[in-house]
């Protein structure tokens, strides 16, 4: 069986990288995340990211190259995360389906408390952050 994919994106903006919290389910209420969800069938994985954007943060993105390598998250199905910036920089996402967002440079990342299986791709978003400016 093919491995679904959910797709997610490292939004960056000068040396800050877009995160949010999730309100559910109750067991990981309150972790953190990148943007994104599952790739539905038909799509590419950019216009799902550009899709799961508008209706997670309301703002458009320009998907970038792949971060890190592909994370299990169970049994057929994986974590895949790429590059991405705002379409219009000035741009203000909100958090319409999560608790919260916030912006974190490089050296918060690993104080938050994040989905598990994202603390495999931390390194490659410390990366991204400080290639990007
Ligand atoms: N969007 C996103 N999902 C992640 C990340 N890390 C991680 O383990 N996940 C998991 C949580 C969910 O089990 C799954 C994505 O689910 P989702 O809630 O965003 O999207 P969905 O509605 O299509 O999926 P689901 O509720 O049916 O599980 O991937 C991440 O950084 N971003």
């Amino acid at each position: 069986m093919k491995a679904r994919v959910v797709v997610g994106a490292a939004i960056v903006r000068g040396d800050a990288l877009l995160v949010q919290q999730r309100a559910y389910p109750p067991e990981v209420a309150g972790r953190w995340e990148l943007p994104g969800g599952r790739v539905e069938p038909g799509e590419t994985e950019p216009e799902a990211l550009r899709r799961e954007c508008v209706e997670e943060l309301g703002v458009e993105v320009l998907v970038g190259a792949r971060v890190g390598g592909d994370v299990a998250l169970r049994a057929h199905l994986v974590l895949r995360v790429y590059a991405a910036s705002l379409a219009d920089p000035a741009a203000k996402p909100k958090a319409l389906e999560h608790k919260g967002l916030r912006w974190v440079t490089a050296s918060a990342l690993d104080r938050l408390p994040w989905l598990p299986a994202d603390l495999e791709l931390l390194p490659a978003l410390r990366g991204l952050l400080s290639s990007v400016h």
